[in-house]
C-alpha cells in the first residue's frame, strides 16, 4: 500500500545487476511540493534508485507507487506519460534550435521536430512556454540558439523541457555538475521555485547546494538507506560523517 500523503512511495525496493545488489530494500516517501535530496558516496545506488522509479532499472522486488498506483516495472514511456519527469546528467538539447523551440518540442502532446515547429502555435502553448522560460530564468534568452548558452543555462533548458511535460514529480540527477558557483546558486533558486508546483527528488554531491535547497535529506550507502532527516540532523550523524561527509570535507580541502 502507498501512503495517502505521498505522491511517490517506494517500498522495500531491490535492484540486482547480475547478482550484484545495487539496492537492498530502500523505502522512500515524497510528499506533494516536497524537495527530497539524496546524498551518498559513489556507487551508493542513487542513480539506480531514480532509474528504478522511471522503469530504466529492473526492480527485483519491492514497489514504486505513484499517486497511489503501483508503477513498478512499468515502461519508461508510460511512467513519463503518467507524470514522473527525469533529467539526466548530460544535456540532451537541440543546440541549433532556440531555447523557445526546445521547450516547444518537449510540450506534452507535441510530436516530431518539423511538425511541432511548422505547426501554428496556439496562444495557450505560447503562454505555457513563456511560463516555463520564466521559471528556469531564461525569458531573455528565449530566442537565442541553445548552442550560444553557457553549460549551466543548457542544464536549465533541460529542466524546462522536463517541466513542459507537466510532471507531478521531477527527478534531477546532479543538476549542478560542472556549473560555476553562481550557476549552482541560481539552480537552487530555480528548484525552490519549481517546488511550488512539483515534487522533486534531487541527487547532489555539493553540500552547499544541498543546504540551499534541502528540506529532507536521504543518505544512501551501499544500496541501503543509512538515515534521513534535516540538514543539521544528517550533518551531525556520526555514521554519515564516517561514510560520506568526512570524505567530502577531505576532498574539498
Ligand atoms: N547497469 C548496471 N549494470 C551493472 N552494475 C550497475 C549498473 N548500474 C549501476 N551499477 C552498479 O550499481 C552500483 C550503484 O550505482 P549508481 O550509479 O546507482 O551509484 P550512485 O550512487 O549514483 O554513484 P555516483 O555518485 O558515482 O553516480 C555501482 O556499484 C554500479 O557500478
Amino acid at each position: 500500500m502507498s501512503s495517502a500523503a505521498s505522491v511517490l512511495s517506494i517500498k522495500d525496493l531491490k535492484v540486482v545487476f547480475s547478482g550484484f545488489k545495487a539496492l537492498k530494500g530502500v523505502d522512500l516517501e515524497v510528499g506533494n511540493n516536497e524537495i527530497v535530496t539524496i546524498i551518498g558516496p559513489n556507487g551508493a545506488g542513487k542513480s539506480t534508485l531514480l532509474d528504478a522509479i522511471v522503469g530504466k532499472s529492473p526492480v527485483a522486488s519491492g514497489h514504486v507507487y505513484y499517486q497511489g498506483q503501483d508503477i513498478t516495472n512499468k515502461s519508461s514511456y508510460d511512467i513519463a506519460r503518467m507524470g514522473i519527469g527525469r533529467k539526466f546528467q548530460n544535456p540532451n538539447v537541440y543546440n541549433e534550435l532556440s531555447v523557445f523551440d526546445n521547450i516547444l518540442l518537449a510540450l506534452k502532446g507535441t510530436h516530431g521536430v518539423f511538425a511541432s515547429i511548422a505547426a501554428k502555435l496556439t496562444a495557450a502553448k505560447k503562454d505555457k512556454i513563456i511560463d516555463v522560460l520564466d521559471r528556469i530564468g531564461l525569458l531573455e534568452q528565449g530566442y537565442s540558439k541553445v548552442s550560444s548558452l553557457s553549460h549551466g543555462q543548457k542544464q536549465w533548458v533541460e529542466i524546462g523541457m522536463v517541466l513542459a511535460q507537466d510532471p507531478a514529480v521531477v527527478l534531477l540527477d546532479e543538476p549542478t555538475a560542472g556549473m560555476t558557483a553562481d550557476e549552482t546558486h541560481a539552480t537552487g533558486e530555480i528548484i525552490k521555485t519549481i517546488s511550488a508546483n512539483h515534487s522533486l527528488v534531487v541527487i547532489e554531491h555539493d553540500m552547499e547546494f544541498v543546504k540551499q535547497i534541502a528540506q529532507r535529506i536521504v543518505v544512501l550507502h551501499q544500496g541501503e538507506k543509512l538515515t534521513e532527516g534535516s540538514v543539521s540532523e544528517v550533518q551531525s550523524n556520526p555514521k554519515v560523517i564516517e561514510v560520506y561527509l568526512g570524505r567530502e570535507q577531505i576532498n574539498a580541502a
